[in-house]
């Protein structure tokens, strides 16, 4: 399994956009890209699962707030391959946030922390991140 990468003091306006660039590991079971104000308090948990957790080629999104997960959304879309590259784009926006997947797939997901900005973001998983573009 790949080790994580933590970006912190973001500042991430309303409107601007994260764009992550890697690639899925050939044993990937799954990855996380974590968007939040710190570890705790996390506006959206993306997480692609292969097979794990019970789950088979979904995408299980969630946030965090004060350490307590949300409600799980899952998505069908699932846009991933095992050894393959990956360009994922996280548009942070008032109510939501909005993440761009690749073939035009998009997911929505609301900003149920109500945050003003972004300042965190963390990586990790079976996953080799090669860019982490922002701002
Ligand atoms: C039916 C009753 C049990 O429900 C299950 O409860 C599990 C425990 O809460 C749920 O799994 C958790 O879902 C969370 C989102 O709702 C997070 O995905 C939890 O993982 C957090 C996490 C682990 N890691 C480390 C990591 C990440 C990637 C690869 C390897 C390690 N980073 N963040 C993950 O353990 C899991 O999604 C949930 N399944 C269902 C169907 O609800």
């Amino acid at each position: 399994m790949e080790c994580g990468l933590v970006v912190t003091h973001l500042k991430l306006q309303h409107g601007e956009t994260v764009e992550v660039k890697g690639k899925i590991l050939s044993d990937c079971k799954e990855f996380v890209v974590n968007l939040g104000q710190d570890c705790d308090n996390i506006a959206l948990h993306f997480n692609p699962r292969f097979d794990c957790k019970g789950d088979v080629n979904t995408i299980v999104c969630n946030s965090k707030e004060n350490g307590e997960w949300g409600e799980e959304q899952r998505e069908s879309d699932f846009p991933f391959e095992q050894d393959g590259k990956v360009q994922l784009s996280f548009t942070f926006l008032p109510g939501e946030i909005k993440v761009l997947l690749a073939e035009g797939h998009e997911i929505s997901f609301l900003n149920r922390l109500g945050l003003k900005t972004i300042e965190y973001i963390a990586v990790e998983g079976d996953f080799k991140i090669r860019v982490l573009k922002f701002p």
